[in-house]
């Protein structure tokens, strides 16, 4: 090696070990965040966050993290996980926005045009889009489908009954999960996609968003300069996430068709059928060059509420189903309830949501199943506004990053008693001392919080409030083996596996 070189090297080196020894210096002693208690390698570096990303279990290690160190803890170097359920408002509400940061752009597609309620990061284009379809999603035009959702349940339930009678193990998440697609393709698309009839992954929808999620939520999570090069790389070394981007586009290629399809029966005749696809076209059609909702924008619409809406439906019945299973004194107490409501002829099976919403404990078992494990698990991350914002005592200047995670506030014990770890749907009849049931609600943010609320709440919410009393009128659950419990991957949705059930036909006189 000659001189030059040498030199060259060390100079290069001095340069690097100066940069991150200041580097290091102004992240622990001048940075606005110095101040945030948190892990070391996260107050330096994003390592930390990725790395606990990766491990996919970023809700108990944030739930060990408040619990030591209180309602902010520093979880990068400029970007802060709150606990606090006094924030919601001021970090999701309305008063000042607070936009989405660039987590939100790993997931977004190569589109030139809108690229979906959920990922887009402009506060004003988004409102605007969103006002267009909102009355799409409302839980009276989502009702209009009610029948649509009964067809989903029956069919589900002929299956249940099928292995009940045969004393079959079943996994009991991957039915609730081809349920939710099913009832999703019937709400969209008019018809269900085939999930259940055919027993199969239909298109491999299920495998592609579960080969995308750690993707996405690991390229959202690194350093914006790496994430392209990161999907990059997945989708160049990874077999699961080329096929999975194939799965994709299959999705996209089927609400294409599917658009084109129900626009031409619509003009052949009236089949009476009320689906959201129809109510979009209608809208496109009566002032779609006004507004500019074109049926690429329709396109957009629909396929990106299957990547939203399926899974995380399933993770809520699931969750509501599994506590259920084991808390013998509350699943028995909702029986009871589910019973008398049907014999007294206040509940019909299937179960019509405007009834089921009457049933006190039924709400308190739902509440409670999505309070301990909401389908998000992760930071919903915002950008601090111009002007900074002081949130739990602590001013956070213009740009810092922070977010609430739903799976850590909801387990606040000033907000849901003492036993806020535990499966207790009573808080929700008799508030544990101290707390109060407004409050509990108000803290409740399964479903997001303020104009970035989810969309399809009401969705999920009827299929949610009509299938649980279905099924717990029909059946008698009961967990395989109890003592091995489900395992949870929390990639931004916290997918339950392994809910392995035995079940019987309830028998009535
Ligand atoms: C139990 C079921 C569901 C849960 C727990 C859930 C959860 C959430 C959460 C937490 C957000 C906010 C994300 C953020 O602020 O970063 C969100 C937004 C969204 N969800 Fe859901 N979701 C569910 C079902 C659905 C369904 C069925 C659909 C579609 C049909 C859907 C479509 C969307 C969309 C499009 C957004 C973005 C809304 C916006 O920014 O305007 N979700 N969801």
């Amino acid at each position: 090696m000659s001189l030059e070189t040498a030199v060259l090297i060390r100079i290069l080196f001095t340069t690097v070990v100066l940069y991150i020894t200041g580097w290091i210096v102004y992240c622990r002693y001048f940075h606005p965040l110095r101040a945030i208690p948190g892990p070391f390698l996260a107050s330096i570096s994003r390592s930390w966050i990725v790395y606990k990303t990766m491990a996919a279990d970023m809700e108990h290690t944030q739930r060990a993290l408040h619990k030591k160190h209180g309602y902010l803890v520093r979880i990068a170097p400029n970007e802060v996980s709150c606990s606090d359920p006094e924030a919601i408002k001021t970090i999701y509400g309305v008063k000042r926005l607070f936009r989405k940061t660039d987590f939100y752009n790993a997931w977004a597609p190569p589109n030139n045009g809108y690229v979906g309620h959920f990922l887009t990061r402009d506060e004003k284009v988004h409102s605007e889009r969103r006002r267009i379809v909102n009355n799409v999603y409302s839980m009276s035009s989502v009702l209009e489908s009610e029948e649509a959702v009964n067809s989903c349940s029956q069919l589900l339930c002929e299956i249940m009954s099928e292995f009940a009678r045969q004393k079959k193990e079943v996994d009991l998440g991957l039915w609730i999960n081809m349920y939710a697609f099913d009832v999703l393709g019937e709400l969209f698309y008019g018809k269900m996609f085939g999930f259940m009839r055919d027993r199969t992954d239909f298109g491999g929808y299920m495998k592609a968003i579960d080969s995308l999620l750690p993707a996405f939520t690991i390229g959202g999570t690194l350093p914006s300069y790496l994430t392209k090069l990161y999907l990059l790389s997945t989708i160049l070394f990874s077999p699961s996430v080329r096929g999975a981007l194939g799965a994709i586009k299959h999705i996209e290629i089927a609400s294409k068709n599917a658009v084109q399809k129900r626009k031409q029966e619509l003009e052949e005749k009236e089949d009476g059928k009320h689906d959201m696809l129809r109510k979009m076209l209608e809208i496109s059609s009566e002032k779609g060059s006004k507004i500019h909702f074109s049926h690429e924008d329709i396109y957009v619409e629909s396929h990106s509420s299957l990547f939203a809406g399926a899974d995380t439906t399933a993770a809520a019945i699931n969750s509501i189903l599994y506590y259920l299973m084991l808390n013998p004194v509350a699943y028995e107490k909702l029986t009871a309830e589910i019973d008398a409501s049907v014999i007294s002829g206040d509940l019909s099976i299937p179960a019509s949501y405007a009834e089921a919403i009457k049933l006190p404990y039924l709400k308190a078992c739902i509440n409670e199943g999505m309070r301990l494990y909401p389908s998000v698990g992760l930071t919903m991350p915002r950008l601090v506004p111009a002007g900074g914002a002081s949130i739990s005592g602590h001013y956070f200047a213009e740009g810092c990053r922070i977010g609430i995670n739903p799976a850590v506030v909801h387990y606040d014990k000033r907000v849901y008693g003492e036993d806020a770890d535990r499966f207790n749907p009573d808080r929700w009849i008799h508030a544990p001392d101290g707390c109060d049931i407004p409050r509990m609600d108000r803290t409740m943010i399964q479903f997001g919080a303020g104009p970035r609320t989810c969309i399809g709440k009401n969705i999920s919410l009827s299929e949610i409030y009509k299938l649980v009393p279905h099924l717990v009128r029909l059946f008698h659950f009961r967990l395989a083996d109890p003592s091995t419990g489900w395992k949870t991957k929390d990639y931004w949705f916290n997918k339950q596996t392994g809910i392995n059930i035995y079940m019987e036909e309830r028998i009535f006189h």
